[in-house]
């Protein structure tokens, strides 16, 4: 299947029905270990949270779900690349037009670099409309000898330092819900109505380049507007250029909300959870006979696994084989954060074992969460240069074993915070008093973001050169 940017979002020509799926097997992660789970303390609350939730509309479309499974099975055999990318923890105050259009719009500059990198079309997909829910090193907080909860993300409780806002609380359920839903509904409008445009795109990079510290990249960026050009010259027909395909991912880590959106296409009856089109589980919660894993293994959405610096060969074939016993191309993605550090040691045994069991999965490089250290100040950082470095190491190591480097997965916004240490115009920890804005990780910053497509551009159209 070809994939370019002229492609549309298909109609949503699928219905769903209404109500709490019934399905075999959906309710059996309710008698399994689940880590990570809200206290919810008010249980009519949380019955009539899911209540709701059970009858209001799809976010997405099994159709849709089904379109970017054939995608990723395409970046899995080495013909499209896969750029994931959106906050660490998004927030109901962060949801508004501007904040919503500036990453969205990075992430469309994002990708029109790296598809003139990787001559290949790349799929887009945003941790975005969706990705409220956090998993924690600690349950606890401790400021000035207070102890409170952990802020778990804005679906179950507040950031404030409260006794109040930190309480778990079912209804926020219903509210993400909602922000996801404006969310997407703006990311749809932005991606279908003329704003991907290529040639809008192409000049917004061209304003990125207007700053000298970024004159490395000019070759490159030189490349791609002759590209455009001769594209133009050449009669292209740009107004098939004006959409494209974007994806919404999060991490499924609060079942009772996946649970509840669950539903089963009318096509087929099969279940699929319409909270996102991509969902994974993360490197806290991949336990094989836990929760996560069992709900996710009986629904139809592609699924991705964060694998961390600790998995195992076997962990990884176990894992195939519970999420994906059929070897369905693209179901499974795994999503590995290893560590700059690390990659080059830990990545090979698993993709080796992988490769040898003859399961076919998408590889993507996460190389955010492996690199978090304290800056001197205190706040959660990461180094620009450790995340060019995993993402280095990624390179080589599937290139050294011949199998696909298939994708990246960052956390990155579009405004101009300074969460992210370094860069070619660098931030230092001075900015962070003032600029830092996550409520959980650490983003790249709009520049960091660009500056990152072009690196990997770089390495991969000039391979030899750096
Ligand atoms: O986003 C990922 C995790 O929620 C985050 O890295 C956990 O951070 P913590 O170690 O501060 O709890
Ligand atoms: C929690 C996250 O990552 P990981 O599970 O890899 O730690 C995340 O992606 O924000
Ligand atoms: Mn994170």
């Amino acid at each position: 299947m070809t994939f370019d940017l002229t492609s549309h979002v298909p109609a949503f020509g699928t219905s769903h029905s209404q109500g709490a799926a019934e399905y075999p097997g959906l309710d059996d992660w309710r008698e399994l270990p689940i880590k990570q789970a809200p206290q919810w303390d008010d249980a009519e609350a949380l019955a009539s949270a899911v209540d709701e939730l059970s009858s209001v509309p799809p976010l997405v479309f099994a159709g849709e779900v089904d379109v970017l499974r054939a995608r990723l099975a395409e970046a899995a055999e080495g013909r499209a690349f896969l750029l994931q990318g959106g906050d660490c923890a998004e927030t109901f105050a962060g949801a508004t037009a501007n904040r919503i259009s500036s990453r969205v719009k990075t992430l469309l500059q994002m990708a029109v670099v790296l598809t003139y990198g990787a001559s290949m079309p790349v799929i887009k997909m945003g941790r975005m409309a969706g990705q409220f829910a956090k998993p924690r090193s600690s349950d606890t907080e401790t400021r000035d000898g207070v102890t409170l909860p952990s802020f778990r993300g804005e679906i179950v409780n507040g950031f404030d330092f409260t006794p109040e806002a930190r309480r778990h609380d079912p209804s926020r359920m219903v509210k993400a819900y909602h922000t996801s839903a404006s969310t997407l509904n703006l990311v749809r409008a932005f991606t279908t109505g003329g704003f991907a445009d290529l040639r809008s795109v192409h000049s917004w990079n061209k304003g990125f380049m207007a700053n000298p510290a970024y004159a490395r990249y000019e070759e490159i960026a030189g490349e791609i507007d002759r590209a455009v050009r001769f594209m133009g010259a050449a009669g292209v027909d740009f107004t098939a250029l004006r959409t494209t395909e974007f994806f919404a991912a999060h991490e499924a880590l609060l079942l009772d909300y996946e649970r509840a959106l669950t539903r089963l296409d009318s096509r087929t009856g099969l279940p699929y959870t319409t909270s996102g089109h991509f969902l994974w589980i993360g490197e806290r919660t991949r336990d094989l006979d836990g929760a996560h894993v069992d709900f996710l293994s009986k629904v139809r959405n592609p699924i991705g696994v964060k694998l961390g610096p600790t998995t195992k060969p076997d962990d990884a074939l176990a894992l195939i084989d519970k999420l994906d016993p059929e070897r369905e191309p693209g179901r499974l993605t795994f999503i590995t954060r290893m560590g700059a550090g690390k990659i080059r040691e830990n990545l090979p045994p698993l993709v080796e074992a992988v490769k040898a069991s003859g399961a076919r999965v998408l590889w993507v490089t996460d190389p955010m969460h492996g690199n978090t250290v304290t800056a001197a100040n205190g706040f959660k950082t990461r180094r620009f240069d450790d995340v060019m470095d995993e993402v280095s190491g990624f390179f080589e190591v599937h290139r050294a074993a011949g199998t696909h480097p298939g994708g990246m997965h960052v956390e990155m916004t579009g405004d101009d915070v300074a969460e992210c240490l370094g860069g070619a115009d660098p931030i230092d920890e001075s900015a962070f008093a003032d600029r830092y804005e996550s409520l959980c990780d650490p983003r790249l910053n709009h520049q960091q973001s660009l500056e990152m497509a072009f690196v990997v551009t770089e390495a991969l159209s000039h391979p030899n050169r750096r």
